[in-house]
């Protein structure tokens, strides 16, 4: 668990702008190459904040053809922690609101776009929006992170591996 938590704590680097940014780890829901039931969602900096092209597909389906909203929330709540790459240090999700504008549909694309906002101390707060390639937003959302230090993460135990 240590060395993966030092690897993690590697990928918090300089990234210019374009660069794509790296996962949070193999498994992750989000964003994991590794999650036969993830997003493997992509990210890259675009300018001080993050962007993606994502696509839902069959997995995430909420009522036929439209994606399950706690869907739509993962996949915001994972572009939120690749902008944590540009901040330089860990934080976790202390409050997430989607707003649901228009139906988020399986097998279109949509551009997401997250950002922070201001900074509080240990607090961040960030907003990100989807939209349509005509450039229609069909969610909304802001958060609120909260700065952790890596240890935070010892308090789970990755499969396989033992906690130490
Ligand atoms: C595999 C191994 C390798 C490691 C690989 C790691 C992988 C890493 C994967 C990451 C993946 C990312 C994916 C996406 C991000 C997640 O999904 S993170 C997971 C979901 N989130 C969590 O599990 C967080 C659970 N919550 C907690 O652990 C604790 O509540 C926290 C967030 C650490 C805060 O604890 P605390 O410090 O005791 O809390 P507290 O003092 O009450 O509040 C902190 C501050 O927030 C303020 N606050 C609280 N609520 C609010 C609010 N709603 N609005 C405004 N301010 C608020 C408080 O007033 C306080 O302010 P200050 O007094 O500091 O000014």
């Amino acid at each position: 668990m240590q060395a993966l938590l030092a690897m993690w704590a590697e990928k918090f680097t300089v990234y210019p702008d374009g660069a794509e940014l790296p996962t949070h780890h193999d498994h992750c829901l989000g964003c994991g190459p590794n999650n036969p039931h993830g997003h493997h969602l992509r990210a890259l900096r675009h300018g001080d904040g993050v962007q993606a092209w994502h696509t839902f597909d069959n997995r995430h389906v909420g009522a036929p053809g439209i994606v399950h909203g706690g869907a739509v929330a993962t996949v915001v709540d994972d572009l939120y922690g690749c902008l944590l790459f540009l901040e330089g240090g860990p934080a976790v999700t202390r409050q997430l609101t989607i707003e649901y504008l228009a139906p988020v549909l399986i097998g279109a694309e949509y551009r997401l776009q997250a950002d922070v906002v201001r900074r509080e101390g240990r607090k961040l707060f960030v907003a990100a929006r989807a939209t349509e390639p005509a450039g229609r937003a069909v969610i909304t959302s802001t958060a609120v992170f909260v700065k952790v230090s890596v240890e935070h993460f010892a308090q789970g135990s990755p499969p396989g591996v033992p906690a130490d």
